[in-house]
């Protein structure tokens, strides 16, 4: 047991600080000068060197402590703060309201340090000779941790709101990404994919597991579409590449990939059970296109297109097969157009049937 201690400076300042400290409001967990001297009265002084420990975090606790001078660093651990508290403030009251309880935090000295060690007889001792100070200092103390409690809870709280921000502005941005993704690979004017979305597709095809049916790529490309820019106008041509890239889509299925190449060229790759239903799709896309009907300063304006294409070997580099694909469409665009080619199949050049090719662009929009 002891008391404490004056400090060793002279009678004034100790009187003036004694009256600051009287004046100023005492911090949640410092001691009144009353309760100062009820715990001094049966708690026993431990002086500590820098960096001694009082207790370690999780070791079960058997007393509390009262700062008579110096400074105890309190080491909570989990990324919380350290926490520095100082002259006449407790620390480890849990041990003595709960019993048996494993310490929060590390007690450290982080400056030479004199501390009262109350321990459970003396709690006893208190309870029976001073039960008002005492209850008075647990109803503080109590308060103080429903505080603390309500504090982290808080924290906590506000900690899931900024996490939940943190998450949905990542959503968001994530759909933005994606939103952008899909608009560098789309075609403004067809809505179709472009050139970059065809190579996408095509990285995917041969990075991709193997799929039970075959690919086929279809090039198409209005015939003599200049001119159609040139007599009737880019608004009449633009509706023209809306309308073709629209046949186009129709006749892909959903895995498909109908595409703008750029200009007056689309793409088609499709998956097909033989080269006989490859031949199919050139067919209905270039009967499609022929039937479309545009006005134009003469008469209804008429197109045509030329489909060349061929089976996609796979194990091979893609710019192999798709520069036979575009061989074969420079080859039926020097024999007139207005037919499809499809390499490695049994027929040649073809042509719609004669209903359809009753009139073509250049003879339609010729003066
Ligand atoms: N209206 C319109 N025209 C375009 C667009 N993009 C390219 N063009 C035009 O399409 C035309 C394509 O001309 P060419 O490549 O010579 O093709 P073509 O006239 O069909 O000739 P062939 O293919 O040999 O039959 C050019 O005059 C381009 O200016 C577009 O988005 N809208």
């Amino acid at each position: 047991m002891s008391n404490l201690p004056t400090t060793p400076s002279s009678a004034a300042a100790d009187l003036a600080a004694n009256q600051a400290k009287a004046r100023a409001p005492l911090l949640p967990r410092e001691l009144s000068d009353d309760e100062l001297a009820v715990f001094a009265a049966v708690s026993t002084r431990r002086d500590l060197d820098v960096g001694e420990i009082v207790f370690q975090h999780g070791e079960v606790g058997r007393c509390m402590y009262i700062i008579e001078s110096g400074e105890i660093r309190l080491e909570f651990g989990d990324d919380l703060p350290d926490k520095l508290i100082g002259e006449r403030t407790f620390f480890g009251e849990l041990t003595l309201f709960i019993g048996n309880h494993a310490r929060g935090a590390t007690a450290i000295a982080a400056t030479p340090a004199t501390v009262h060690v109350v321990d459970h007889a003396a709690f006893e001792q208190l309870m029976l000779h001073e039960p008002r100070h005492l209850a008075h200092f647990m109803r503080r103390s109590f308060s103080y941790l429903v505080a603390s409690e309500q504090q982290l809870i808080a924290n906590q709280k506000r900690r899931n709101e900024d996490l939940l921000a943190t998450l949905n502005s990542l959503h968001l941005t994530q759909s933005e990404l994606a939103a952008t993704e899909r608009l560098v690979q789309t075609d403004e004017l067809t809505n179709l994919c472009n050139r970059r979305g065809l190579y996408r597709f095509l990285k995917r095809v041969q990075e991709g597991p193997a799929m039970d049916s075959a690919l086929g790529l279809l090039l198409v490309d209005l015939d003599q579409f200049k001119r159609i820019n040139d007599h009737c106008g880019h608004a009449i041509g633009d509706q023209v590449l809306r309308a073709a890239g629209q046949e186009v889509l129709s006749a892909a299925a959903a895995s498909d990939l109908p595409c703008r190449l750029g200009g007056d060229e689309f793409a088609l790759l499709t998956y097909v059970a033989n080269i006989e239903e490859l031949e199919m799709r050139a067919a209905q896309i270039a009967s499609a296109i022929r039937s479309l009907r545009f006005p134009s300063p003469n008469q209804h304006l008429r197109i045509s297109v030329s489909i060349g294409g061929g089976m996609c070997a796979l194990d091979q580099p893609w710019a192999n097969w798709y520069s036979e694909a575009d061989a074969a469409l420079y080859d039926i665009k020097a024999r007139g157009g207005d037919g499809w080619l499809i390499l490695g199949s049994n027929a040649s050049v073809n042509r719609p049937s004669a209903s359809d090719s009753a009139a073509c662009v250049a003879e339609q929009i010729r003066p």
